[in-house]
């Protein structure tokens, strides 16, 4: 039997990294980004803002996808240590 993967959406992605900040179980990548603070946030959103320049630039479809998520769950991680809601964000779009 082929087992199922649910499909990750933003909405999914974010509700997990709340739970990390919550439970804060051992070996999350996400706990180490919470507390190293927003200043290594920021500087990681930039270097993942320039590589999906890059590959939009130079690369393929596939690698440009995986630079977008990786900017995408940065972005995540600074909203969740600034306690912003998805809404904070979706009511300016
Ligand atoms: N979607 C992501 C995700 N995207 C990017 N990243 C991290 O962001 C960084 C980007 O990778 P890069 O290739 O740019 O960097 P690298 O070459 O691996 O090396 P560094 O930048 O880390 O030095 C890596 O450290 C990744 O671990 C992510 N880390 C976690 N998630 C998801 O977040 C959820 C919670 O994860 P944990 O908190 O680790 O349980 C899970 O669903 C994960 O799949």
């Amino acid at each position: 039997m082929t087992e199922w993967t649910p499909v990750k959406t933003f909405e999914t992605l974010f509700a997990e990294l709340q739970d990390r900040a919550a439970t804060r179980p051992d070996g999350s990548g996400t706990v180490k980004a919470l507390d190293a603070g927003v200043h290594a946030q920021g500087k990681k959103i930039l270097e993942e803002a320039g590589e999906v320049w890059l590959a939009a630039e130079y690369q393929g479809d596939a690698e440009l996808s995986e630079e977008i998520s990786q900017l995408l769950y940065w972005v995540q991680v600074l909203m969740v240590g600034r306690g912003l809601s998805l809404e904070d964000v979706y009511r300016h779009l």
